[in-house]
């Protein structure tokens, strides 16, 4: 044997052994846990984050009317400045590139893009400049722009011109919006989620009316103005679907091939749990997934909404015709999933004529206390309870039941108060919120060995700010926002923790 063999023979023992050495040093639960492929990354959203409300030719949204109600929102607050991103936004990418994240979701505001929310009246664009110069910094600092098209701000003046997503005038617009954006920005951009939780913006608009545009029945609220719960959630959420899925098809028929992107859409679910092991306990579980997971998943992957649905709504369930059918089944490269809460389940009778609701109609009570006893620890959000299980149990079941898709966990996490008084250096410690994504993470790593596509998570969120009805008491970000003393950053320990996670 030669010297130079022997040599080599050495050589190679020492590196193995060096990587095993290494691989050792990475037992511990880091990005190494995880496949190469899979990103690590942040989420936030125009009207939570940007501010500027009536800046840089951007036109109304329906969130910028209804915070200006009052009561509607807690303390009255609003996104009129919100974090001031839209001023700040390359110290905060500078942030994003601190904490070693790989990808930076965040949505484009429609108003901001088009004004009145037609392509008839105009593109803004000073709008187009703003995004431009945040995807390029996003770029620049070596993250991956994860693009949200619609965050829940429908333009105030397709509101007023025919009720929003209540007409299927909606669609052209939006579609309209959509390509705008694959157009200026799809060079760039590869990643593309057509709508955030439709689930959220037709039960809370809708149904229970909480949310802009604030729509629902007298029998479910007196500040509703007007609206109907049992009808509207159901016409909402099918013309988004179309506008989805034409969007999807755009996409794909111009763009996709020069541009090499991926496009989707992002839902959120709770994870259910029978209250007892009775049958109508697990049937009020099934029902509880189809009518807030299903009602958006059935038909973008089977081309039909749930049986449950069908069976029980009748007539106020819209029909998809067999061409628009064609078009929503398959509508998407990958699904977005949201998720922060589980909930014990038990059944519950169907309400009677004059009390329906999209939220009766599930006919399911749910809690995150059977006996007293806590699903998971409550969180400083009284409806949220820490079950990173049912993150694991949730993968798994889009797995079996949506043809196993590649999937990205596109929102999870926990907020502590807004306790002004804190002095600064205990606000900063969020030892609550390491434990909640190291857990929730340990339990994707679990669903991604079971066989989930699991290819990225994202925290909710970046930095603290507007929490929609909870106004600014909900604090849910890695970086801390003093807005006390000029919407100053400064880094919690889970922003330490994070980027120590991430080191390569
Ligand atoms: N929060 C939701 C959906 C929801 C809302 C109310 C009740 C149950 C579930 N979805 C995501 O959660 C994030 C956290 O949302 C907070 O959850 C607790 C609520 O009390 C608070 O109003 C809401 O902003 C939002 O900031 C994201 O924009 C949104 O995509």
């Amino acid at each position: 044997m030669g010297v130079g063999t022997g040599m080599a023979k050495r050589l190679l023992s020492a590196v193995l052994l060096a990587a095993l050495a290494c691989g050792g040093a990475h037992a511990k639960f880091s990005r190494n846990s995880f496949p190469k492929d899979f990103i690590f990354g942040t989420g936030s959203a125009a009207y939570q984050y940007e501010g500027a409300y009536n800046e840089g030719g951007k036109g109304l949204s329906i969130w910028d009317k209804f915070t200006h109600i009052p009561g509607k929102i807690k303390n009255n607050d609003n996104g009129d400045v919100a974090n001031d991103m839209y001023h700040r936004y390359k110290e905060d990418v500078q942030l994003l590139k601190d904490m070693n994240l790989d990808s930076f979701r965040f949505s484009i505001a429609w108003s901001r893009i088009l004004p009145n929310g037609s392509l008839s009246g105009g593109i803004n664009k000073e709008g187009v400049a703003f995004y431009n110069n945040l995807i390029n910094e996003v770029i620049a600092k070596g993250l991956r722009p994860f693009v949200t098209l619609f965050h829940w701000d429908t333009p105030l003046a397709l509101e007023e011109k025919y009720g929003g997503f209540l007409s299927e005038n909606i669609i052209k617009d939006y579609v309209d919006f959509a390509e705008v954006c694959f157009k200026e920005f799809g060079d760039r951009v590869k990643d593309w989620t057509t709508f955030n939780e439709p689930w959220t913006y037709a039960e809370r608009g809708y149904s229970a009316g909480l949310f802009a545009p604030g729509r629902c029945s007298p029998h479910v609220s007196k500040s509703c103005l007007s609206g109907d719960s049992a009808r509207e959630p159901y016409v909402v959420t099918h013309n988004i679907l179309l506008a989805h899925a034409q969007a999807v098809a755009l996409y794909r028929a111009k763009y996709q091939k020069v541009q090499g992107g991926q496009i989707g859409i992002a839902v959120v679910s709770h994870w259910f749990v029978p209250n007892t092991n009775s049958t109508a306990d697990s049937f009020a579980v099934q029902r509880s997934l189809d009518f807030m997971y299903g009602w958006f998943l059935d038909p973008i992957v089977h081309g039909g909404y749930p049986a449950t649905m069908i069976g029980y709504l009748g007539d106020r369930l819209p029909k998809f015709t067999a061409e628009q059918m064609t078009l929503v089944k398959g509508s998407y490269d990958f699904i977005g999933v949201n998720y922060y809460t589980s909930y014990f389940t038990s059944a519950k009778p169907a309400p009677n004529g004059l009390e329906q609701s999209y939220d009766a109609d599930v006919r399911a009570n749910t809690s995150g206390f059977r006996n007293g006893v806590p699903i998971g620890p409550t969180e400083f959000v009284p409806i949220f309870f820490n079950y990173p299980a049912g993150l694991r149990e949730l993968l798994l079941y889009t797995a079996r039941r949506y043809n196993n898709p590649v999937l990205y966990v596109t929102e999870n996490g926990i907020a502590e108060g807004n306790n002004a008084t804190l002095p600064l250096k205990e606000a900063l410690k969020d030892g609550h919120r390491i434990e909640f994504h190291s857990k929730h993470l340990q339990f994707v790593n679990h669903a991604i060995k079971n066989g989930a596509r699991v290819k990225g998570y994202f925290t909710w969120t970046f930095m603290d700010c507007f929490e929609w009805g909870d106004g600014y008491l909900d604090r849910f970000g890695l970086i801390f926002i003093d807005r006390l003393n000029g919407l100053k950053r400064y880094r919690k320990e889970s922003s330490y923790w994070i980027e120590n996670f991430l080191k390569s």
